[in-house]
């Protein structure tokens, strides 16, 4: 067995199903295999960028009953970039030497951030300039962070759409409605194509694919003439107006939050064919929950082959799925791409291969 270490370990971007399992693992891990100590930061960089920094000691008692308990023990943000975090005065300040600081004042050997595309790209330039060493662990429901083929918290979010799908469909079919249900995603359709698969949708819209509104009430009309008397839409949030808008509301400091485009087509199907149309926004609904065991799957591999990328000395690399197995990549290489669905890829023709409607 190789030195003592202390690492840090800290959760960042949007909450999602299957944080509290990764912290346990890397706690499990580390505690119990390597004799170390691990200080869980508290809300991500801003725990770091406190004076003294937030941070509590992750012992195996205190993770031992969280592994199906969803959000994240420690808190995190996904608001405030620290290279221009904004201040109470309304400006703009570089806080990422103060992150740093934290880091070296708790006296850390490396650090786990376990984030979302956003998160890794900030931590990683924080780690560079403000020598740090990072292993990163993807998550988010979003499954947008590129070369890793899974992502904790996306299995979740998929079933809760799926399971949203199953109970709008008997609801639809009982009034001969037209029902849409906007899902999360941000500029990914993964959430969207997957759950309107699994849940039997019959138009599935997402931002990869241009869709016309002539060719989504079409479907709605076919349906009907071949004795439907419902249609099942998933729409992705980042999906665009006939207009090209995104719709979404600005609330400063550069954030924007996505959503209406449920309502938006629900108003354009009624006006156009006048079918009788609900909309179900689903919301942070899909974050919040208790994970699926897939999700508790990852997150144990994930938190495991982290803290082994700790033994290993090899830093600067995120945990990530591919062909069965857990290996490990360069940060850099997975932060350099953005994962979209592929427009030409298995689901998109899994889903024309069932007659499903893309809108293009
Ligand atoms: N390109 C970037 N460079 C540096 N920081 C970024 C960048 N994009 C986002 N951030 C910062 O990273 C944090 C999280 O970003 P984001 O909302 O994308 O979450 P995430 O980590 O991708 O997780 P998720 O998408 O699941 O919420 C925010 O504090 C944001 O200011
Ligand atoms: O919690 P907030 O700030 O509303 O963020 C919502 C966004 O975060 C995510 O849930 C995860 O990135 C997106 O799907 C969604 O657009
Ligand atoms: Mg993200």
């Amino acid at each position: 067995m190789g030195e003592t270490k202390r690492i840090g370990i800290l959760t960042s971007g949007g909450d999602c199903a299957g944080l509290n399992a990764v912290i346990r693992a890397v706690t499990h891990r580390a505690v119990a295999t390597y004799n170390w100590e691990v200080l869980g930061i508290c809300r991500a960089t801003q725990g770091l960028m406190q004076n003294p920094p937030q941070a509590i000691n992750l012992t195996l008692d205190k993770v031992d009953r969280i592994l199906t308990m969803g959000g994240t023990m420690l808190g995190t943000t996904n608001k405030g970039d620290p290279f221009a975090f904004p201040m109470p005065d309304g400006t703009l300040c570089d806080r990422s030497a103060d992150i740093a600081d934290g880091y070296h004042q708790l006296g850390l050997d490396a650090l786990i951030g376990i984030g979302g595309d956003g998160s890794l790209a900030i931590l990683r330039k924080l780690a560079q300039q403000g020598g740090m060493k990072l292993v990163g662990i993807p998550k988010t429901i979003d499954n947008d962070v590129a070369i890793t083929e899974r992502s904790i918290g996306f299995d979740t979010a998929v079933n809760i759409a799926t399971e949203a799908l199953d109970r709008l469909h008997f609801t639809a079919a009982s009034h001969d409605r037209v029902m849409i249900l906007e899902v999360m995603g941000r500029d990914a359709g993964h959430i969207a194509i997957s759950a309107g698969i699994a849940g039997g949708a019959d138009v599935i819209l997402i931002p990869e694919i241009p869709y016309t509104l002539n060719n989504v009430c079409h479907k709605i009309k076919q349906l009907q003439e071949q004795g439907r008397n419902f249609c099942l839409i998933v729409v992705s949030e980042a999906v665009r107006t006939a207009s090209g808008e995104v719709l979404q509301s600005n609330v400063g400091f550069g954030e924007c939050r996505l959503g209406g485009i449920g309502q938006y087509l629900a108003q354009e199907i009624c006006n156009s064919i006048g079918a009788e149309t609900r909309v179900t926004v689903l919301g942070h609904t899909q974050r919040g929950a208790t994970p699926s065991p897939l999700d508790r799957l990852i997150a144990s591999a994930f938190g495991v082959a982290a803290v082994d990328l700790i033994a290993n000395e090899q830093y600067d690399r995120m945990v990530t799925w591919q062909y069965r197995q857990v290996v490990s990549v360069p940060i850099e290489e997975t932060i350099k791409h953005y994962q979209a669905v592929n427009p030409n890829g298995t689901l998109v023709r899994t889903a024309r291969g069932l007659g499903i409607c893309l809108g293009d």
